[in-house]
C-alpha cells in the first residue's frame, strides 16, 4: 500500500525527514563459534554467546539449521534458485522501541519453518549480548525466509532494525535495502516519539507501509485509539491495519499475506553487470571482514573479481551466502538479493568496507555508476578512558582495539591526563552508544577503568575567521586566553521530538525550558498525547535528559532527536583546582549560568573523596579566572606512625609495604597526591 499523502503534509513530513546516518554500535559475530561441543552446531549459529571462540573451520562446518520446515542445503538452495525476482520481498519492521520488533521478528522465522517454534529460540535476532541484557536492539540483523503462498514460493527477506535513536545509521541502511516495512505499534501506548521519526525516514526513502498494531492480548491495549492515531498522523487506512500478539502469536500469520500483496518485488536484471551495495559489515576473527550486500543487477558468486569503486581495492569473492538464521553458503547471490559475503584473502580493515560502497565485477568496472552512499556517521559524544593502574595500559588498549574493531562509528584517539595518566580520548553517536560502550568495557575490566563524564564538541570560530572544534574540554581556552578575543563560540543543538500524556505537559516544558530549549511546536495526537519539538542543547542531551523525562512522566516520555545545528552561545570552560592546580580530568565546557551551580557541586563532592594531607587542601572550582566555589580540607593531627614503637619492625614493615603499593594508585596534583579511587568515585554517577 502506498500513500497519498496531501500537499501540505508532504511539506511537513519531509521537513522531518532529514536522513541522519548516525550511529552504527558494537557489532554482532553472526558466525556459527566452534568449540563447546555440548552446544548444537544450530545453536552456535544462533546464539554466538553460548560458546566460546570464533568460527574457524571450512563452510561445511555450518549446515542449513534443522527445523520443522528445513531443508538440506542442496535443497534450499534448489527452491531458492526456482524463486524468480518477482516472488522477492525485501522488508523491514519500523517501530519504537520495546513495541515488539524483535518478538515478532521470531514468531515470522518460526511460521516459516526458517527456526523451531519450541521455545528455545527467543528472541534470535538480538545476537548481541548487550542485546539481551538490555532488551534492547542495537545491530540491525538480517534473516532470509521462505514462505509458500498459494502454492508458490517466495524468497522474504527480514531486516530487523533497532528502535533507539542513537542507532538511526543502522535503520537507515536497513531501510535502503528493503521495499517495505510494517510500521509496527504497541496497542497499549500508541504511536511514539521514534515511531513518528522511523516513519518519516522509510516515508522519505518511499517505503510501502503495512500499519500492524501489536501486543493486542495486553489488557491495556487499545486498538480503535491507535487506528485514529496511525490514520490521523499517517494517514494510513484503518482497514488495512493487521491486528497481532507478537507474544502469542494470534494473527501473525496474516501479516505475510499482506506482504506478498502490499510490498513491491525489488527490481533488478541478472543477466546485467553486477551492482551490489555495501549494506552492513562486521569482523570475524579468522574471516575477515563480511559484508552484507544488496545485489541490484547481476549475480556474484565464489571465485568473482570484484573492484570496489569507493576505494578501488580489489577482490577475490571466497564465499557467499545468506543468513538463514545462520549463515548459509549458497553457490550465488542473483540481483535482489540480500546475503552475506567474505572474501579470500579477507579485508583485514573493516574501514576498508565503507557502508553505502558500490561493488561490481573487475571487468564491469567502468560500465557501472556507483550508488550514493551514506553519510560518515560523526560523533556526538565523548569522554575519555583510563587505567586506574597505568601498568594496565597494554590490556586495556588491547580490549579497546578488539571492541573498536567491530564497530567503526567510535572514534579513538590517544590522550593524556596528569591528573589519570595516559588513556583514550573515545567519540560516540549518542548517549546509548556510549553506554553500551562503556557496560561491555566494565564487564571486561571491572573498576580497573576510568571514564570520564560524557561531553559534546565546541566550535570557536577565531577572529581572523578560522574555526577550531574542540572534542577534549581540557584544551578548550579559557576565557582569559588571548585567542578568546573577538572569537566566537558554538555549541550543538538537536531537534528532539518528545511524546507524552497530556497531563505532564507542563512538567516537560519547564525542564525543556530550565535547559535552554526553544519550543519549536505543540501538537495534540489525540485528546490525551502530546508532541512537543524542542531544540535543546546537545550538553543537556547527554547530561541524561531521557532521565529526568521519565522522571518527570513517571516513564510515559519518549524522546527522539537529530542534529539540528551549531548555535553561538555563552560558554565557559569550567575547571577543578586542587591548591591552585587544574585536574585536567575534572572539566567542562558549559553555559556561563550553569557554572555557579556545577562549580559547587563539584567542590563538595570531590572534597567527600580525597584524603586528608598533612597540609591543608583547597578544592576550587574556576571559569576562567573567576573562582565560583571553594572548599577547604582540613590537614591530618595526628602521625599515625608515631603510635608505633620503633622495635616494632613486623608492623612497620607492613605499614610502608601497604604504603608502598598504595601510592601505585596515587597520582600528585601539585603537591596534594590523590588516590586514584577518588576520581573513580567522583566520576562515578
Ligand atoms: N503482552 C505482550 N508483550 C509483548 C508482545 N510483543 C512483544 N512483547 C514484549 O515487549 C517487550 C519488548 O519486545 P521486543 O521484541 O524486545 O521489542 P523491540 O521492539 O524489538 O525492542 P528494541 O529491540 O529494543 O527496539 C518484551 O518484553 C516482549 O516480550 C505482545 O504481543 N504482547
Amino acid at each position: 500500500m502506498r500513500l497519498g499523502l496531501g500537499r501540505s503534509r508532504l511539506a511537513r513530513l519531509t521537513s522531518f525527514s532529514r536522513t541522519n546516518t548516525r550511529p552504527c554500535a558494537p557489532q554482532i559475530l553472526p558466525f556459527p563459534q566452534l568449540g563447546n561441543p555440548s552446544v548444537s552446531p544450530r545453536l552456535q549459529g544462533v546464539f554466538p554467546s553460548l560458546v566460546r571462540g570464533f568460527h574457524v573451520s571450512g563452510c561445511s562446518a555450518y549446515a542449513a539449521p534443522k527445523g520443522p520446515g528445513d531443508f538440506p542445503r542442496p535443497e534450499l538452495e534448489r527452491r531458492i534458485a526456482a524463486i524468480p525476482i518477482e516472488r522477492y520481498r525485501n522488508f523491514c519492521i519500523v517501530a519504537h522501541i520495546d513495541h515488539g520488533k524483535s518478538t515478532l521478528s521470531d514468531r515470522l522465522l518460526e511460521f516459516t519453518g526458517t527456526i523451531s517454534a519450541n521455545g528455545s529460540n527467543k528472541q534470535i535476532l538480538d545476537k548481541l549480548d548487550v542485546e539481551r541484557e538490555r532488551g534492547i536492539t542495537v545491530k540491525a540483523q538480517t534473516c532470509t525466509m521462505i514462505y509458500n503462498h498459494k502454492g508458490e514460493d517466495y524468497l522474504l527477506h527480514l531486516v530487523d532494525t533497532p528502535g533507539h535513536v542513537d542507532f538511526r545509521a543502522e535503520v537507515t541502511r536497513s531501510y535502503a535495502s528493503c521495499g517495505g516495512a510494517l510500521l509496527l505499534v504497541d496497542a497499549s501506548q500508541g504511536i511514539q516519539a521514534q515511531t513518528v521519526s522511523n516513519f518519516h525516514l522509510a516515508f522519505a526513502q518511499d517505503l510501502a507501509l503495512i500499519p500492524v498494531v501489536n501486543k493486542i492480548d495486553m489488557p491495556s491495549a487499545d486498538v480503535p485509539r491507535v487506528l485514529e492515531q496511525m490514520e490521523t498522523s499517517f494517514e494510513l487506512n484503518p482497514a488495512d491495519a493487521v491486528l497481532v500478539s507478537a507474544k502469542t502469536g494470534k494473527n501473525v500469520p496474516s501479516i505475510l499475506p499482506a506482504v506478498i500483496e502490499q510490498i513491491p518485488a525489488p527490481q533488478g536484471d541478472t543477466s546485467k553487470p553486477l551492482r551490489m551495495m555495501l549494506v552492513d559489515s562486521w569482523y570475524d576473527n579468522f574471516r575477515g571482514v563480511i559484508l552484507l550486500v544488496r545485489v541490484f543487477d547481476g549475480q556474484v558468486k565464489a571465485g568473482d573479481s570484484l573492484v570496489s569503486l569507493g576505494t578501488g581495492n580489489r577482490y577475490t569473492v571466497g564465499e557467499v551466502g545468506i543468513q538463514y538464521p545462520g549463515p548459509v553458503p549458497q553457490s550465488v547471490l542473483r540481483a535482489g538479493q540480500v546475503g552475506y559475503m567474505f572474501f579470500n584473502p579477507g579485508m583485514k580493515r573493516i574501514q576498508d568496507a565503507k557502508l553505502g560502497d558500490t561493488f561490481t565485477t573487475v571487468s564491469a568496472e567502468n560500465l557501472v555508476e556507483p550508488y550514493p552512499g551514506f553519510e560518515e556517521p560523526k560523533p556526538m559524544v565523548f569522554v575519555g578512558a583510563f587505567p586506574v593502574d597505568q601498568s594496565d595500559y597494554g590490556r586495556l588498549a588491547d580490549s579497546i582495539s578488539q571492541l573498536t574493531l567491530n564497530d567503526r562509528s567510535v572514534t579513538l584517539q590517544k590522550d593524556f591526563s596528569e591528573a589519570l595518566g595516559s588513556g583514550w580520548r573515545l567519540g560516540f553517536l549518542g548517549s546509548l552508544h556510549c553506554s553500551v560502550f562503556q557496560d561491555r568495557l566494565r564487564q571486561e575490566h571491572g573498576g580497573s577503568v576510568i571514564i570520564t563524564d560524557p561531553t559534546v564538541p565546541t566550535r570557536v570560530v577565531w577572529a581572523d575567521g578560522t574555526e577550531t572544534i574542540y572534542q577534549n574540554p581540557a584544551e578548550f581556552p579559557t576565557t582569559d586566553d588571548h585567542r578568546m578575543r573577538g572569537a566566537a563560540v558554538y555549541e550543538p543543538f538537536v531537534k528532539a521530538t518528545i511524546t507524552m500524556p497530556e497531563e505532564y505537559l507542563g512538567r516537560v516544558i519547564e525542564l525543556c525550558e530550565s535547559i535552554r530549549g526553544e519550543q519549536k511546536s505543540l501538537e495534540f495526537f489525540h485528546t490525551t498525547q502530546v508532541i512537543l519539538q524542542y531544540d535543546i542543547p546537545a550538553s543537556q542531551l547527554v547530561d541524561d535528559l531521557f532521565g529526568k523525562l521519565k522522571g518527570a512522566t513517571k516513564g510515559y516520555a519518549t524522546l527522539d532527536y537529530e542534529d539540528a545545528e551549531w548555535r553561538r552561545s555563552d560558554l565557559t570552560k569550567l575547571q577543578l583546582l586542587v591548591n591552585k592546580v587544574p585536574v585536567d580530568a575534572i572539566c567542562r565546557v558549559i553555559h556561563t549560568s550553569q557554572a555557579e551551580r556545577l562549580g559547587r557541586q563539584w567542590v563538595t563532592k570531590f572534597k567527600e573523596h580525597v584524603d586528608r594531607q598533612m597540609f591543608e587542601v583547597v578544592i576550587q572550582a574556576a571559569a576562567g579566572k573567576k573562582i565560583v566555589a571553594r572548599e577547604t580540607l582540613k590537614p591530618f593531627r595526628k602521625d599515625v606512625l608515631a603510635k608505633l614503637h620503633a622495635s616494632d619492625i613486623t608492623r612497620r614493615r607492613k605499614l610502608l609495604e601497604k604504603q608502598k603499593a598504595g601510592r601505585k594508585r596515587l597520582r600528585a596534583v601539585g603537591n596534594v597526591t590523590i588516590d586514584q579511587s577518588a576520581f573513580q568515585s567522583f566520576l562515578a554517577k
